[in-house]
């Protein structure tokens, strides 16, 4: 078995002129919870597409659970569990059924099929709405569907495009804890999200911005290779500091969360704290605070807009 179950070097995508997926670099280790960020429409559900076998790859090469794309794409799309950004099942077909077809175009055996799909209902909170259309099922309802669809086969590979999203936070929670189980039990989870604490939880994280990979690794190694020191501003009124800070060739950004402002101030300036004092004035409390992945996808994915 290969360490790796994805492997892609130079994986490119364009739409005629337009590149969504820029000569992508990217390795997952068996096992591991690997994070996909980037901002809206920076690549990451096209990426996604072309490693489970469901788009042609323009340039570049991947081997998944050691399968080549696109020779082997059929393969790879039977062994890999995604759940697609949008819902992608039958609307006029209850929730059971739905599994349950789901399940005989995977080709699993009739005989386990009513209790996989029975063990999947109770594992994802579908017990209590088998029978419901899956069209008349809540936003959190209809990824939970999705999700239980991913995993059915328990494949070795899951690809997960925003999988909380409309997710209430206890389901959330829920869900997370699934991953880690599947993980630990060696299952390997490629998951996109946008949320920061989602990410913060990962093995490994992959950025993406306008269709090229900005930064990749551990999360600590992610937050100790910021060219970015953070610096704290707490106050009454720190929403006017952020426009005045911007225009500073020092401070990449200034983000505000409720009464404070973190401030990303270039490693070259030896005092930053001093440094942001000398701009803020002394009516603030300021302080030197460790770097989040919020910090570090905000370094990395600067001066974008929608692609
Ligand atoms: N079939 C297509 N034809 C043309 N352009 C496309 C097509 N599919 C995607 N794109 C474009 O490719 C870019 C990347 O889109 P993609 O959906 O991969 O981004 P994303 O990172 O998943 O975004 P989000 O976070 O909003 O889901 C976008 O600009 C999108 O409009």
């Amino acid at each position: 078995m290969t360490e790796y179950v994805i492997e892609a070097e130079g994986l490119t995508k364009r739409f005629g002129d337009f590149t969504a997926v820029q000569g992508l670099d990217m390795q997952i280790q068996r096992g591991q919870v690997h994070g996909f960020l980037g901002p809206n429409g920076s690549g990451k559900t096209t990426a996604i597409r072309m490693m489970c076998g469901l788009l042609d790859i323009s340039a570049g090469n991947v081997r998944v659970l050691g399968l080549e794309i696109p020779e082997y794409a059929e393969e790879v799309r039977d062994q890999v569990g995604y759940m697609t950004q949008r819902f992608s099942h039958y609307q006029d077909m209850t929730v059971r059924e739905n599994l349950m077809f789901l399940a005989d175009i995977r080709g699993m055996p009739r005989k386990q099929r009513t209790a996989r799909v029975d063990e999947v209902l109770g594992e994802y909170n579908l017990a209590q709405i088998t029978g419901r259309l899956a069209g008349d099922l809540s936003g959190g309802q209809k990824r939970r569907l999705s999700l239980a669809g991913a995993v059915l086969t328990q494949p070795q590979l899951l690809m997960l495009d925003e999988p909380t999203s409309e997710v209430d936070p206890n389901t959330r929670r829920d869900m997370w804890s699934r991953f880690f189980r599947l993980a630990a039990e060696g299952t390997s989870i490629l998951v996109s999200t946008h949320l920061m604490d989602e990410a913060e939880r990962c093995h490994r994280l992959t950025i993406l911005n306008q269709g090229e990979k900005v930064a990749d690794g551990t999360t600590d190694e992610l937050k100790q290779r910021l060219p970015q020191s953070v610096v704290n501003i707490h106050g009454a009124d720190v929403s006017g500091l952020a426009d005045s800070l911007s225009d500073d060739g020092q401070i990449l950004a200034a983000t505000q969360s409720g009464l404070s402002l973190r401030v990303l101030v270039d490693r070259n300036v030896g005092d930053p704290v001093g440094y942001v004092r000398s701009r803020v004035g002394n009516q603030y409390q300021l302080a030197q605070i460790e770097a989040a992945i919020e910090d570090v996808f905000v370094a990395a994915t600067m001066d974008t807009s929608d692609a």
